[in-house]
């Protein structure tokens, strides 16, 4: 084994918070600056140090052209219709960027309507959100740079592909609706702030508004139409109603319930200026998301007193809560995932039962289930379809598909998916292999679903490595998926991967999310760790032989874990990892995750953070203790989870490890031109997945099955 001469960062034990009485050292604080020289000498002698151990890995090649080969196939979207042209996402199969083309039918000749590889040499400009108009006729798109989450807005003439003169600047996290009259849109926006604004500072976004925009015109003639100054942290999505006649405001604090407000477009149609809102829901007490309108009755979908959501509708014009009446009424079990309406009088409806999708077609006016469209095991990844539009998309995709889709046309009776599409991997056989679902108990005997994939016929002796995927957290499920890496794993390391639903996601609606967050937080840690346990029990795998793996609020599950239980793992992934619990909320978009975690602002909060905060909690490896090998992976554009999470963890871990038995590695990859992960090109997510599967084969001793 590689002896490790970690890089001595500078301790400042000057620096010194009081939370509410309790004195806390925070030694690497100047590691938050990521424009001083001695931050950028830490990370480059980080770098330093990861990049010879990971280039001397004997299988990197060989790896990196089986994911290289593997990546290789033809990836779509659904189409979408939009005015009378139809568009959909090709990528090729290595395309830094995924292209966007149209045709003027279904069989028609698809062109290529806006190929973002063309903006930058090496991919790093994504397409980040983007909207066509209601006739079709002019498109406006965001432009990420980096993986940061500011983007640029641009506004194309669809019909001779030429951009309007006009850039809208200072958009993040931005809901963009078009008014129906095709003339402008609505956008979130952020007020100029002093420094760069290029994704790499890690100011606190704050004091966003809602503006509209006329096409043609620059953004300094824009109008503020909606802001909450006294509410600096808020920010405002808008959706013009399917109708066109109102706006939906709705106003979110953190990461969970928001408020309804609307306005009445019709009795402003000149939009100079605020627009005049009536409110119709005033507490932060749930979650409403437009779903569409017949008149003045508009369809929501809520979790307000159905944790496993429900459909409700709500009278504009007579908005008091004892007027609003349940549509589809919340499952007993089935999350209510998403609805959409098409073909009129149609809804289709996502359930995820024991997290595999479910499609449904219910009726929009009684809420009658009408027809069930048949899946296998696994997930609807994408959807296309509109309440006008008489034709829906969606494409499924599970462990061991990489992707179909499908489509009904609703002017045939029955109503009857076709293929519309189908993917094949080259050089993958999914015969080979077997994904099952079984449920294990954590610590408090609470039954958690796992996913299991793996080759099929592997012997259970404990001898197979395993990769445990988890993330916990935000009411986001992990549902089945198709990875190439994942393949790789298994295919050329005999690899077992799992996928815990631990608690903290949305798996199980509401009630699993809230027994994941704030002061439950640690039922999340207790189920990653007792899947290992059960992998290890079940004789899938040994301590020695387990890899845990998560990004950002993932990232901070891992990181706890090999704090918590250094012994039950032989290697640890940390991506762009929430590791700071006392500090998360001072940058960025960070106050918006109080909702999970809590604050450090607030007693009780912070005497349960400072329990489990990765950064609070690193013990000197002693006898039996030692840390697992660990990457910890970050980016200098990440401004979702700013890079000093990462920076202070690995120099805390470092210092720990010296002048101790830490023999395993504990290491940092930090990329360049990079972010959070969203847009990311092709290439850069070859390298480090290359890294990733290098880093484990090497840590964990792994031969490579050609
Ligand atoms: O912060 C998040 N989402 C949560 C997020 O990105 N998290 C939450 C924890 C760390 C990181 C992650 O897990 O990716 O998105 C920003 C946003 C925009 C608009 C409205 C609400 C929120």
């Amino acid at each position: 084994k590689m002896t490790f001469d970690y890089p001595e960062a500078r301790r400042d034990e000057t620096v010194v918070d009081d939370y509410h009485g309790t004195k806390i050292h925070d030694p690497y604080r100047w590691l938050e600056d990521p424009d001083s020289n001695e931050t950028k000498e830490f990370i480059d002698a980080e770098n330093r140090i990861t990049r010879p151990y990971l280039d001397a890995c004997p299988v990197k090649s060989a790896v990196n052209q089986r994911l290289t080969e593997l990546w290789n196939y033809p990836k779509y979207s659904c189409p979408f219709r939009r005015g009378n042209r139809y568009f959909f996402f090709k990528n090729t199969g290595l395309q830094n960027q995924n292209v966007l083309y149209v045709q003027d039918s279904l069989d028609g000749e698809p062109r290529v309507f806006l190929d973002p590889n063309t903006l930058s040499e090496d991919g790093t400009i994504a397409l980040s959100g983007s909207r066509f108009t209601e006739d079709g006729n002019t498109f406006a798109y965001g432009l990420s740079a980096s993986g940061s989450d500011w983007i640029t807005i641009h506004l194309k003439d669809v019909a001779t592909g030429d951009d309007y003169p006009e850039v809208l600047k200072k958009v993040k996290f931005a809901s963009m609706s078009w008014t129906k009259d095709n003339k402008g849109l609505f956008y979130s926006r952020y007020p100029d702030q002093a420094g760069k604004t290029d994704g790499s500072e890690t100011e606190v976004n704050r004091d966003q508004k809602l503006c509209y925009h006329r096409v043609n015109t620059p953004q300094a003639d824009d109008v503020i139409v909606v802001e909450f100054p006294e509410e600096p942290l808020w920010r405002i999505g808008a959706e013009v109603t399917d109708c066109g006649r109102y706006l939906i405001v709705s106003p979110v604090k953190d990461c969970r319930d928001n408020l309804l407000f609307y306005a009445d477009l019709s009795k402003q149609p000149e939009i100079n200026g605020k627009l005049r809102l009536t409110q119709i829901v005033h507490k932060f007490e749930a979650d409403y998301e437009y779903v569409t309108n017949e008149g003045s009755v508009c369809i929501f979908r809520t979790n307000k007193n159905a944790p496993n959501y429900r459909l409700i509708k709500i009278d504009l014009h007579n908005p008091a809560e004892e007027n609003w009446q349940t549509l589809i009424p919340e499952h007993p079990s089935d999350v209510l995932d998403w609805a959409s309406a098409v073909d009129n009088d149609k809804l289709v409806i996502h359930y995820v039962r024991d997290v595999k999708s479910v499609l449904q077609l219910h009726s929009m006016s009684t809420g009658a289930m009408l027809q069930t469209f048949p899946l296998d095991v696994g997930s609807v990844v994408g959807f296309s379809g509109k309440k006008e539009q008489s034709e829906i998309f969606y494409h499924f995709m599970s462990f061991l598909s990489p992707g179909v889709i499908y489509h009904v046309d609703f002017t045939k009776q029955p109503y009857q998916p076709t293929v519309f599409r189908e993917v094949k991997v080259k050089g993958f056989d999914a015969s080979q292999y077997e994904a099952k679902q079984i449920f294990y108990s954590s610590k408090d005997g609470t039954k958690v679903p796992m996913f299991i994939v793996s080759k099929k016929g592997l012997q259970h002796d404990g001898s197979n490595p395993a990769l445990i995927y988890g993330y916990g957290g935000f009411n986001i499920n992990i549902q089945p998926s198709f990875s190439v890496t994942r393949l790789v794993f298994m295919q050329h390391f005999n690899g077992i991967v799992a996928i815990p639903n631990i608690r903290g996601g949305g798996e199980y609606g509401e009630r699993w999310h809230n027994a994941g967050r704030l002061l439950n937080k640690q039922n999340v840690f207790d189920d990653f760790q007792a899947a290992a346990e059960y992998l290890i029990k079940e004789k899938y795998t040994s301590p020695s032989l387990v890899t845990i793996q998560g990004g950002s609020n993932g990232g901070l599950l891992v990181a706890a874990c090999i704090n918590q239980r250094p012994d039950l793992y032989g290697a640890a992934i940390v991506q762009v990892g929430v590791l700071d619990m006392l500090r998360f909320q001072k940058f960025t978009i960070g106050h918006a995750w109080v909702s999970d975690y809590g604050s450090s602002d607030n007693k009780t909060q912070f005497e349960y953070l400072l329990k489990y905060s990765p950064l609070h909690n690193i013990h000197k490896p002693e006898n039996g203790t030692e840390y697992p090998a660990t990457l910890v992976l970050t980016a200098d554009h990440d401004d979702r989870v700013v890079p000093l999470h990462s920076l202070k963890f690995i120099a805390a871990l470092q210092h720990a490890a010296h002048g101790s038995v830490q023999r395993r590695p504990l290491l940092a990859r930090v990329d360049t031109k990079a972010g959070h992960g969203g847009g990311k090109p092709t290439a850069k997510i070859i390298e480090e997945h290359t890294d990733i599967l290098c880093f484990m084969s090497q840590a964990l001793d792994l031969k490579f099955i050609k």
